[in-house]
């Protein structure tokens, strides 16, 4: 776990190039504008080379993809592979719907990604485990969360996190846990496509992919849970817009001293 990075990305202020979904769109350009980096969304394949070589890293949400727009991503992946720039996957609902399962592993296939970020339901599909997922949620699966975890990073050869009331970051080898968060996260669209872009923030300013996943996590768990104790009722309107503010705000002391990893 390396905290210095959430300095380190605010003094530097890394482009995050974002393939994202219309759902959930302004939270995640926002969400990685108030940790303190600069987002770009792309909707044009025609554009792509130049967005990547400008970026620092490339966060690619599944979220709700047209066929043409699966092509972008493809191209993206590419690009950002041939540019040395980490690509962080986001593969909404891929353990719900078996197109969607289909479609990443073909992604996964044709470039190489850095950081696959998804809910227990999502993680266990790629991993090739039975989970029984529900739509964009992680659904009432059963098994062993830290194996599905590094099954899925050695498939994939990338770490992985699976998120959730416990967000499970591996490598393959060694997993480590943050128990931080709030189940108001479940309660805000979204919440899981703005933590794999911020993955990606924190991405663009290490060349470690690992110490980047685990410190986003402990990031945005702990700033979830202080705004929580801090608005102590279940809003979740309220808790989007606290969210942003303390994103913006939270500094290293204040996560400190409520981090719970190990
Ligand atoms: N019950 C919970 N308690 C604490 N934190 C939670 C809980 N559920 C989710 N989180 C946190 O919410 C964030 C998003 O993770 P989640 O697994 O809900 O993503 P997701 O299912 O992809 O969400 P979405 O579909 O809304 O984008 C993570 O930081 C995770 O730690
Ligand atoms: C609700 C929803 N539908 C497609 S994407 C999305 C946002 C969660 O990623
Ligand atoms: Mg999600």
């Amino acid at each position: 776990m390396k905290l210095s990075l959430l300095n380190e990305l605010r003094a530097q202020n890394p482009i995050v190039l974002n393939v994202s979904n219309f759902v959930t769109v302004q939270d995640v350009a926002n969400g990685i504008n108030a940790i303190g980096a600069s987002p770009i969304m792309s909707e044009e394949i025609a554009k792509t080379e130049a967005m990547v070589k400008m970026s620092g890293a490339v966060a690619l949400n599944l979220g709700a993809f047209t066929q043409d727009q699966v092509a972008h991503v493809r191209k993206m992946g590419q690009l950002a592979n041939q540019y040395g720039k980490p690509v962080i996957l986001d593969p909404v609902a891929v353990g719900a719907v078996a197109y969607r399962l289909g479609v990443a592993q073909s992604l996964l296939r044709d470039f190489q990604v850095s950081v696959i970020r998804g809910n227990a339901g999502e993680i266990a599909a790629l991993a090739g485990i039975q989970w029984a997922a529900k739509g964009i949620d992680a659904g009432e699966g059963q098994g062993d969360l830290k194996a599905i975890a590094r099954s899925a990073a050695l498939k994939h050869n990338c770490v992985v996190i699976l998120s959730g009331p416990t967000d499970f970051i591996t490598d393959g080898t060694t997993v480590v846990t943050v128990k931080n968060g709030t189940p108001l996260f479940q309660l805000h669209v979204g919440s899981g496509d703005m933590l794999s872009s911020i993955v990606g923030a924190f991405a663009a300013v290490t060349d470690d992919a690992f110490e980047a996943a685990q410190t986003a996590c402990l990031v945005f768990g702990t700033t979830g849970q202080l705004v929580a104790e801090a608005i102590g009722a279940e809003l979740p309107g309220t808790f989007t817009v606290k969210l942003m503010d303390q994103l913006h705000l939270v500094t290293t002391q204040e996560i400190e001293a409520v981090a719970d990893y190990e």
